[in-house]
């Protein structure tokens, strides 16, 4: 929170008419946030049908729009959200955000002007690109409850920074804590390479450079040496998730660009899944999937955490389970996957039937 407002100036309407800010945000299913291009006219018509099947569409008007198509995303954008029905809004299964142009742009002002008054009752979140510092997240606060206001709307549209320049990692927190907007953050590894000047061309992933390698055997300089190639982005997503918890507000993984490559995006979104992140991005239809499984807890993991909670008791001190000590701080992890489990069964009927199939036995041993 900026120390020059008091706590209950924080939550007050920057404009007059508009929403109260949310003192909480919500914690809806985001395990794919599936991106397309509205003015992709084959890309577009497929969105009516996806609707139910991914927890969100973002209608993506920057980066991967040609600057020839920016009005045509964008109008495209309001026709879908208009006409189709289930997405957006609070009740739906299917969030609707934005991904609107660089706030430098010549695009993002109409972006928000055009947006936030033809379908602001649908858009659930606004995601900001290479945000740098609170004073970007203060300028997309005012103007959202300028327009709210103008537009009457009686829901405020939710805040996501793309943490993609240098200097936003080094004002991680302070973005995070600069508006009750924010919902959260995502990490933009291509952009943020590209800001940080590091020696890499992809977008998201690793790069089998960098590495660790296993120390030479003695008398034997020329014996095979492990390597073990290590994560670009792990410094970032930890950041990212601490500055996250620490305001309420949660962290995903970005792009995974190497679409062909299952394998490793599956690897890449795990590592993010187990160090915090509550979801991803998907680029192209056959990530949704990758990233719904990764992001929902496995039937063993609950299985585990249940008979952990069952064992636990009234919650305190500490019992052996399977040979391992269980106390309160690791019922606090296991209540974490089973509050989870129980968010996604409720939008999921297939994990429903298979946490629901979960026996378990709640013997310490
Ligand atoms: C660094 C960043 O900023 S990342 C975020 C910005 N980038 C994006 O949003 C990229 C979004 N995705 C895309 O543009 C595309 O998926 C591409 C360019 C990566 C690949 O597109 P294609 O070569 O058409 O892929 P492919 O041939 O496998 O597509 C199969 C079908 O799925 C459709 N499709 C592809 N991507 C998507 C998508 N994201 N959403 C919906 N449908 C899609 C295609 O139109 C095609 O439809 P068709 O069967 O009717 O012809
Ligand atoms: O916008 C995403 C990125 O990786 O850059
Ligand atoms: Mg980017």
């Amino acid at each position: 929170m900026p120390s020059s407002k008091s706590p209950k100036d924080f939550f007050r309407p920057l404009a007059v008419g508009a929403p109260t800010p949310p003192t909480e945000i919500p914690a809806r299913p985001s395990r794919a946030i599936h991106f397309f291009d509205p003015s992709n006219e084959k890309m577009a018509a497929k969105i009516p049908q996806m609707v139910g099947s991914v927890d969100v569409l973002l209608g993506n008007l920057e980066d991967a729009v040609k600057a020839d198509n920016k009005e045509a995303a964008r109008e495209g954008l309001v026709t879908i959200a208009s006409e189709t029905d289930g997405l957006g809004g609070p009740d739906a299964k299917t969030q609707l955000w934005t991904r609107v142009n660089s706030l430098d742009s010549p695009w993002a002002l109409d972006d928000l002007t055009r947006l936030v008054p033809a379908i602001g009752h649908k858009l659930d979140v606004i995601m900001v690109p290479k945000v740098q510092g609170a004073e970007d997240i203060h300028y997309v606060d005012r103007l959202l409850a300028q327009l709210e206001a103008k537009a009457g709307l009686d829901r405020p549209i939710l805040v996501h920074a793309i943490l993609e320049t240098a200097r936003g990692v080094a004002n991680v927190e302070e973005i995070c804590g600069a508006s009750p907007r924010m919902q959260g953050l995502s990490l933009g590894p291509a952009d943020l390479a590209a800001d940080r000047r590091m020696k890499t061309t992809r977008v998201g992933g690793g790069h089998p450079g960098y590495l660790v390698r296993q120390d030479p055997v003695a008398e034997q300089p020329d014996a095979h040496r492990a390597i073990f190639q290590q994560d670009l982005w792990h410094y970032t997503i930890a950041r990212m998730v601490d500055a996250c918890a620490t305001h309420g507000i949660y962290p995903y993984y970005g792009p995974f660009g190497d679409i062909a490559d299952v394998v490793a995006c599956e690897d890449q979104f795990r590592n993010a899944f187990l160090l915090g992140c509550v979801g991803t991005w998907s680029l192209h239809p056959k990530q949704i999937a990758i990233a719904n499984k990764v992001f929902s807890p496995s039937v063993e993991d609950i299985t585990h955490a249940r008979r952990v909670v069952a064992a636990m008791g009234d919650g305190t001190g500490a019992v052996m389970l399977d040979g391992k000590m269980e106390d309160d701080a690791s019922l606090k992890q296991c209540l974490v996957m089973v509050e989870l489990a129980e968010q996604l069964a409720a939008i999921d009927p297939e994990l429903k039937k298979q946490y629901d199939a979960i026996s378990i036995d709640s013997e310490a041993n």
